[in-house]
């Protein structure tokens, strides 16, 4: 099989005398021939089994063509799945397909050896037979795979030409190969853009539809997408529907005319819809003690392959930013849908190949990736429904493989998800996490996210995330919001309290009282002041005049706010992106892309529109001009180094004035007078301390006496103590020198009796080298003593002196040049 780009089969009935092309021909002859016998074979093909009634077990009891068989064998497929024996021979009679069996149990074969063959019947190859075969599925992900699977069985030796339409390339570049491919596997929303909008692409000639995972493709999420792709398909076509989970809604048959469709459902009866070999658990641990458990099982699972999964991409950024810098000591790795595409293709290989790690993902990855060897799948949220938990799980135990799998509970989800798993044939049994086991990281991601505001701002996000998750959940009957400990929740992604969210209803009350009480505070300071008989408040304008009237206007609100620059950065950049109609790149983290549900958080300290984002937000993006200022060409704003705020550029008045200079220096700030305290600390002008005061404490003369006294004091006694700790210390050292000689002396026993560890060269190791390091004058080490002293460097010295007189240092002077050069350094 060629990729779409390569050529392929040249068109016959021309004269060739290239060898080459000859061959070619000779083999289409062979071929045709092939494909009478096949055709013919088809057709005598029973498709519930051999002659003795039993279902195919061999890919060689089926009439495959010789390309097919030959890739099987390469790949080393040769007995047939359930799903497969009972698919194959059917699709290969060109019937309509309903196909559903367990994870992991062969069913990506069960459509691609069809397509290849029902193809090569009918001889659809080259870019004049157009596109024969459309296979969806909903994520890129899982289309590679599919496309990676195809080219690994349809390789050895078919000619047709098959691509990939997922996006990540430019339109022009997918265009171009689509109008010669005989199969695409595609995403919907892609292939889609191409029917609508490229006008070569036809699909005339298609007669194979196949739908991977379809009951995600029909349900709501894609509905639109996938009803305008049938719109542009041919009525007359196969088409087949395969997945673990499978629809059955008539609704959705008609939608896509299946004729007279065949149910091929090889688990139906089993008495569990998951996998045998899977070993399935679940724990019950509060919202707020998730991320402790979690924690302790990678601590106790270090050495194994492990898919975590949590309800958004928010949830996932933030548990492997926060768990990474806490060194799990289990290589970590991240998905979701708002990764780029290269880093997603990046991360689902690296995970792929890893032997031992640890793979935070959402419900990207929890449908048809065929990971090799994951030993456990934990879900850390408990998935929305039933379905979505057997694709989970499905991720191990693929292939008749071992696997284990466990599910966190809160208490309030136990009782009603435990029965939507009864009603879908999976059991689940309980166990407890090992009291011994459990750690607390509460307290360590507490810490974290005090000191860094992103990481705040994630798990802020990732908060919003979930909440809104659980609030969109269908299913009331497990997810009761009002059930969880939200505050704990908070707690436990670091925040000091649960950030407020819009939908939450807050007690109408309780919100009346929170206004009020604001407003009580501003109230009773405005009395106090109006006693105290100030009159500088008049002097500061309306703000306070309207305080003291019991009116607070947002501006009074605005400049009331603490803390306003813990998150600027993040704000201003929010803003700034949306002002520019992008929503880009919003993290520094790792280079993710963008959240679009900011508007579930009721942003407390928005930036007001007259407040500059921070400087280093702004600057990372403008580059610098001739003046220096830095322009951002999408939102038009310069920065003006030394000014309050970028200016904005609406007007030709105000881009002329970047030119000039002068002009310029009247945005820029004119600077604040500091005076800076003792400790080096700067203060306002104003907090200079009233003149009376000092007067009253003395002369100014006898003040300064007095503090010169006590300092000296101060210092005569710190001194004091300071020698002693020295001596100490001298003495100490001295003593324990003496005792390694004394063991040294009485025959060298080695340093497993307990002393110091010695190393090869006879140095003493590293607890040695602790003890001798010393930072008092009087605990210079003994060797040291012993050594010439060194010359102290004068503190007013330069630098360069000492490299012109460190040429010379510790000779004498022997030419006359150099006596010369010395007697001018004298003089000058
Ligand atoms: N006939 C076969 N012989 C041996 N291995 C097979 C055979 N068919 C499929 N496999 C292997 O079984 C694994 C699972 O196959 P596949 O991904 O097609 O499962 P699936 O049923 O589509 O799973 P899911 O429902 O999760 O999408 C793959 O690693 C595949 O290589």
């Amino acid at each position: 099989m060629a990729p779409a780009h390569s050529k392929t089969a040249t068109a016959t009935g021309r004269r060739l005398t290239n060898p080459k092309k000859q061959q070619r021909v000779q083999k289409r002859k062979r071929d045709d021939v092939d494909v009478e016998a096949l055709v013919q074979a088809v057709a005598d093909l029973d498709p519930k089994g051999s002659g003795s009634g039993s279902a195919y077990s061999s890919f060689t009891d089926l009439p495959l063509s010789a390309p097919t068989a030959a890739g099987l064998k390469a790949a080393h497929f040769s007995t047939l799945t359930d799903i497969q024996a009972k698919a194959v021979p059917l699709a290969l009679k060109g019937h309509d397909i309903l196909g559903a069996a367990k994870t992991g149990s062969g069913k990506t074969l069960a459509f691609l050896i069809p397509v290849l063959e029902n193809l090569y019947r009918a001889q659809c190859i080259g870019s004049d037979a157009g596109l024969g075969a459309m296979i969806i599925s909903p994520t890129r992900e899982l289309a590679i795979q599919i496309f990676e699977v195809l080219r690994k069985v349809g390789g050895k030796g078919h000619l047709f030409a098959a691509g990939l339409v997922i996006g990540g390339k430019s339109l022009h570049e997918e265009r171009d190969a689509l109008a010669r491919m005989n199969i695409v596997v595609c995403t919907p929303g892609r292939i889609l853009q191409h029917l609508s909008q490229t006008a070569l692409f036809s699909v005339d000639n298609l007669r194979m539809l196949v739908l991977d995972e379809a009951d995600r493709i029909l349900d709501m999420g894609f509905q639109r997408d996938v009803d305008a792709i049938l719109d542009y398909l041919p009525a007359d076509r196969q088409t087949m529907l395969f997945s673990a989970t499978q629809t059955k809604r008539v609704s959705d048959l008609a939608r896509l005319s299946l004729k007279e469709p065949e149910y091929v459902a090889v688990h139906e009866s089993a008495s569990s819809a998951t996998p045998k070999t899977l070993q399935q658990n679940y724990v019950v641990t509060p919202l707020p003690d998730k991320l402790d458990t979690l924690w302790s099982f990678l601590q106790s699972s270090k050495k194994s392959k492990i898919l975590v999964f949590l309800s958004s991409g928010k949830q996932v950024r933030f548990v492997y930013e926060s768990f990474r810098h806490m060194q799990p000591g289990i290589p970590l790795l991240h998905l979701h849908g708002r990764q780029k595409q290269t880093a997603r293709l990046d991360v689902t290989d690296k995970f792929s190949r890893a032997k031992h790690s640890c793979l935070f993902a959402t419900d990207v990855v929890a449908r048809g990736l065929d990971f090799p060897a994951v030993d456990w799948v934990v879900q850390v949220d408990c998935p929305e429904d039933a379905d979505t938990y057997i694709h989970r799980v499905g991720r191990t135990a693929r292939y008749e493989r071992d696997g284990r799998a466990v599910l966190f509970l809160d208490p309030s989800e136990e009782a009603g998800f435990l029965s939507k798993l009864e009603q879908k044939r999976v059991a689940v049994e309980r166990i407890n996490v090992r009291q011994n086991k459990q750690k607390s990281i509460k307290d360590q991601i507490q810490g974290m996210c005090f000191q860094d505001p992103q990481l705040k701002y994630l798990g802020q996000k990732a908060f919003a995330s979930y909440i809104r998750s659980l609030h969109v959940q269908k299913d009331k009957e497990v997810f009761k919001l009002e059930s969880y400990d939200l505050e704990g929740f908070a707690a436990s992604l670091g925040l000091p309290g649960a950030p407020r969210i819009k939908f939450l209803k807050v007690d109408p009350e309780e919100q009346k009282r929170r206004k009020n009480a604001s407003r009580q505070v501003m109230d009773e300071e405005s009395e106090e002041e109006a006693e105290s008989g100030s009159d500088a408040d008049e002097d500061q304008g309306t703000a306070k005049t309207k305080t003291k009237n019991g009116v607070r206007t947002k501006y009074d609100r605005m400049f009331e706010r603490k803390n306003q620059d813990v998150l600027a950065d993040h704000y201003a950049k929010m803003i700034q992106t949306d002002d520019a109609g992008d929503k880009a790149d919003l993290s520094r983290l790792d280079g993710q892309q963008a959240d679009d549900d900011d508007d579930l958080f009721a942003v407390k300290r928005r930036i007001p529109a007259g407040d500059s984002p921070s400087p280093s937000a702004v600057e990372e993006d403008n580059e610098p001009s001739a003046n220096g200022a830095g322009v951002d060409p999408q939102a038009k704003t310069v920065n003006i180094p030394g000014a309050k705020q970028p200016l904005v550029l609406d007007s030709k008045r105000r881009e002329k004035l970047l030119k000039s200079k002068r002009k310029l220096l009247k945005l820029k700030d004119k600077g604040n007078k500091v005076v800076f305290d003792e400790e080096g600390q700067p203060h306002q002008i104003y907090e200079l301390e009233d003149e009376d005061a000092f007067k009253a404490r003395g002369a100014a003369e006898d003040q300064r006496q007095r503090f010169v006294d006590e300092e000296v004091e101060r210092v005569r006694a710190a001194d004091v103590s300071d020698k002693a700790a020295a001596k100490e210390k001298k003495k100490a050292k001295r003593e324990k020198r003496k005792e390694r000689e004394r063991a040294e002396v009485a025959g060298g026993e080695d340093e497993e009796d307990g002393g110091v560890p010695v190393l090869e060269d006879g140095r003493a190791g590293f607890a040695d080298f602790l003890a001798g390091v010393d930072d008092g004058d009087e605990g210079v080490s003994e060797e040291e003593d012993e050594q010439p002293p060194k010359r102290q460097k004068k503190w007013f010295q330069k630098d360069d002196e000492q490299v012109a007189k460190g040429a010379r240092d510790g000779r004498e002077i022997e030419t006359f040049d150099e006596l010369e050069a010395e007697a001018a350094r004298l003089l000058g």
